[in-house]
C-alpha cells in the first residue's frame, strides 16, 4: 500500500489539462499539491493562469475537449478515475463547490428553502418537511434570525452577500469535507466580504472543512488561508504560509504580484503572461521578470525546497 499521511484529505499530483481545439492548448503543465483535513490552502495568481481549471478538474466539470492526467486523490481514493455517476456522489456530499456570483448560480424561479433541501432529498431521501427543517436549522447556524422567513425567500429579494451566505448554507448541508470556493468574495461589498470570511472561519473551526479558497483578494487570502500556492502560466510557483508570503516572498513573481496590491502602491507586474498556447522556453516568467539572467531563458526551474519553503526559481540554489 502506498503511503498515505492520515490527515491528507486531498492530493493532487501531476495535474495536466489540456484543451484540443484547433490547436491543442496546455493550461495545467504537472501541478501538485495537497490539503489536509480542516486546512485552508489558496490558490493565487493572475487571471488566466489556471485556477479554475485546478477546480473543475477536481470536480470533474471541464468540458468534453478537455484532457486531464495526473492524479487527483480524495482520502487515498483516486477520482479521475470515477465515471460520472460515482462522481455525483462525491460532488455536494465528500466535495462541495461554490462559484462567483451567488445571484447567478442560485435559481431564481424556486426559493431558499426548496434549494437548499435539494441535496438533502437527492443524497439522503430526506422528505420535504424533515429537509426543510434542517435547512432552517442550518440557517439559524449561520447567524439568520429570521431563519423560518428566509426558507420563503427568492434570491431576486436577497442582497448579493445574503445569497452568498443562502450558497455556502447550500454547499455545505451535506457537511462536505472539502469545500472549494472560486472567487466567492467578488463583487461583494464590505460588509459582506466580513461576513463571508466569518462563515468560511466558522466552517473550518466548527465542522473541521478543509477549503481550496482561490481568490483575487490577497488581503482576504492573508486572513483565511493556511498555506499558500502561488500559480504562473499554469503551474506553482511558490508554496508558502501567508505570513513568509506577505513578509518575503521569495518568487520574483510573487513579489510582482504583492507590489501591485493597493497598500504598496499599485505598481503593476510590467507585460504580460505569455499566451499559453505559446509559451517560450526557459522560466515562464522570464520575459517579464526583472532578475532575469542567462540560465532563466535557456532552461526551466524545478520546484525546490529551501528552508521549509518552495519556490520555482534559479535565484535560489
Ligand atoms: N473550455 C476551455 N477551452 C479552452 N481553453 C480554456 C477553457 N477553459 C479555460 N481555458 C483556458 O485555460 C486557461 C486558464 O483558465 P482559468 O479559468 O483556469 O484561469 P483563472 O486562473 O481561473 O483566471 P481568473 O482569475 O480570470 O478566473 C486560460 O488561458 C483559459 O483561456
Ligand atoms: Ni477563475
Amino acid at each position: 500500500m502506498k503511503s498515505h499521511s492520515s490527515s491528507t484529505l486531498l492530493e493532487v499530483r501531476n495535474l495536466k489539462v489540456s484543451f484540443q481545439g484547433i490547436e491543442t492548448v496546455t493550461v495545467l503543465s504537472g501541478i501538485s499539491f495537497s490539503i489536509r483535513e480542516s486546512e485552508t490552502l489558496a490558490l493565487v495568481g493572475e487571471t488566466g493562469c489556471g485556477k479554475s481549471v485546478v477546480a473543475h478538474a477536481i470536480m470533474h466539470l471541464l468540458p468534453p475537449e478537455s484532457k486531464v492526467k495526473g492524479d487527483i486523490e480524495l482520502r487515498g481514493k483516486n477520482l479521475l478515475g470515477l465515471n460520472e455517476k460515482e462522481m455525483a456522489k462525491i460532488r455536494g456530499k465528500e466535495i462541495a463547490i461554490i462559484f462567483q456570483n451567488p445571484s447567478l448560480a442560485l435559481n431564481p424561479v424556486y426559493s431558499i428553502g426548496h434549494q437548499l433541501a435539494e441535496p438533502l432529498r437527492v443524497h439522503r431521501k430526506e422528505k420535504k418537511k424533515s429537509a426543510l427543517s434542517r435547512v432552517a436549522i442550518a440557517l439559524k447556524h449561520m447567524g439568520f434570525e429570521n431563519f423560518s422567513e428566509c426558507i420563503d425567500y427568492y434570491p431576486s429579494w436577497c442582497s448579493g452577500g445574503m445569497n452568498q451566505r443562502f450558497l455556502i448554507a447550500a454547499s455545505t448541508i451535506l457537511d462536505p469535507s472539502l469545500l472549494i470556493a472560486d472567487e466567492p468574495s467578488k463583487g461583494l461589498d464590505r460588509k459582506c466580504v466580513d461576513e463571508l470570511e466569518a462563515e468560511l472561519k466558522k466552517l473550518k473551526l466548527e465542522r473541521k472543512t478543509a477549503l481550496l479558497l482561490i481568490s483575487h483578494d490577497l488581503g482576504f487570502v492573508q486572513r483565511l488561508a493556511d498555506r499558500i500556492a502561488v500559480m504562473y502560466a499554469g503551474e506553482i510557483v511558490e508554496f508558502a504560509n501567508p505570513s513568509s508570503v506577505f513578509e518575503k516572498p521569495l518568487h520574483p513573481y510573487t513579489r510582482g504580484l504583492l507590489n501591485s496590491l493597493p497598500e504598496k502602491g499599485f505598481i503593476p507586474i510590467p507585460g504580460i503572461s505569455s499566451p499559453l498556447s505559446d509559451l517560450s522556453s526557459g522560466c515562464r516568467f522570464h520575459p517579464r521578470c526583472p532578475l532575469r539572467e542567462k540560465r532563466c531563458i535557456e532552461a526551466h526551474p524545478e520546484l525546490k525546497e529551501i528552508d521549509g519553503r518552495t519556490v520555482r526559481c534559479f535565484l535560489y540554489p
